[in-house]
């Protein structure tokens, strides 16, 4: 079984257990009563480099990253250092995050949140909105074209941007052809955990140019969002880096407004 097999294995089963307390259509209807989704695409469409800066605890490839016993104090460093949005890991069992971290972080900034999960049903859509996130995370490797079809269908009907996230030119295919377009390329190979820095540069020229690109995993500090920017990226999404750095606000200010990419 691979990494992200076991990972989805887990996703479901926590799944389960939550659906079993709310169920699908109270889910729904607490999702559609959610205050209206906020849009991260002016910002990330703006000249220079915006951030995406990752609330990480731990990784499957990293272990432990950072301790984090207040997401909402880091949530609004990275606000001060000028996110353009924020990432929450909401896996629990290898990434160490949850709903309540996306539930503290909501109410401490105004800022677009990104509810990074393994989505593979729209119960967890549901899940995302009435928590209060802006944006989900669709992960092409995880899901066949029709379920990555119809869960895309699902977000931007209730109002939320998709990040559809890709590691090969097979996957970036797909993410074309379902119309993406906020695309997301993860240098971080899924079966062998390993950051490779070509990645963004092979995959961005195979994906439209009116679609934002993020460059996901790897990034250590400007000097990669220079290069990331030269080969086209909009955007960089960061965790590691920020969450082991003692000033995240000015680690995501320093990568902010690079280039002008567009
Ligand atoms: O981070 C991992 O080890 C990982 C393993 C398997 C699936 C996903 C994984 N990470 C999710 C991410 O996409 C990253 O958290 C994100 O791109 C930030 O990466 P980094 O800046 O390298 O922490």
């Amino acid at each position: 079984m691979s990494v992200l097999d076991e990972i989805v294995a887990g996703v479901r089963l926590d799944l389960a257990d939550r659906e079993a307390t709310t169920g699908p259509d109270e889910m729904r209807r607490l999702a559609n009563a959610a205050p209206a989704p906020r849009d991260p695409m002016p910002a990330f469409r703006a000249p220079g480099t915006s951030v995406i800066a990752e609330v990480k605890r731990r990784s499957p490839s990293k272990g432990d990253l950072a301790d984090i016993p207040d997401p909402a104090t880091l949530a609004r460093a990275y606000a001060d250092g000028g996110a353009a949005a924020i990432s929450v890991l909401t896996e629990q069992r290898r990434f160490g995050g949850s709903l309540a971290d996306l539930r503290a972080v909501r109410a401490a900034v105004e800022v677009p949140l990104l509810r990074k999960d393994f989505v593979v049903t729209d119960y967890q859509l549901h899940e995302a909105r009435a928590t209060g996130a802006d944006l989900v995370l669709l992960i092409v490797a995880a899901l066949d074209q029709a379920t990555l079809t119809a869960l895309h269908d699902e977000a931007r009907a209730l109002g939320l941007t998709v990040l559809v996230e890709v590691h090969d030119a097979e996957e970036a295919r797909r993410a074309v052809d379902l119309g993406a377009q906020l695309v997301g390329v993860n240098a971080r190979n899924l079966k062998t955990l390993e950051v490779d820095p070509g990645t963004f540069g092979r995959l961005a020229p195979l994906l439209p140019a009116d679609c934002v690109r993020v460059a996901e995993s790897g990034v250590t500090g400007p000097d990669d969002v220079r290069r990331l920017a030269q080969e086209g990226a909009d955007v960089v999404l960061v965790g590691e880096a920020l969450v082991r750095d003692g000033d995240p606000a000015a680690a995501v200010r320093a990568m902010t407004g690079i280039g002008a990419a567009r």
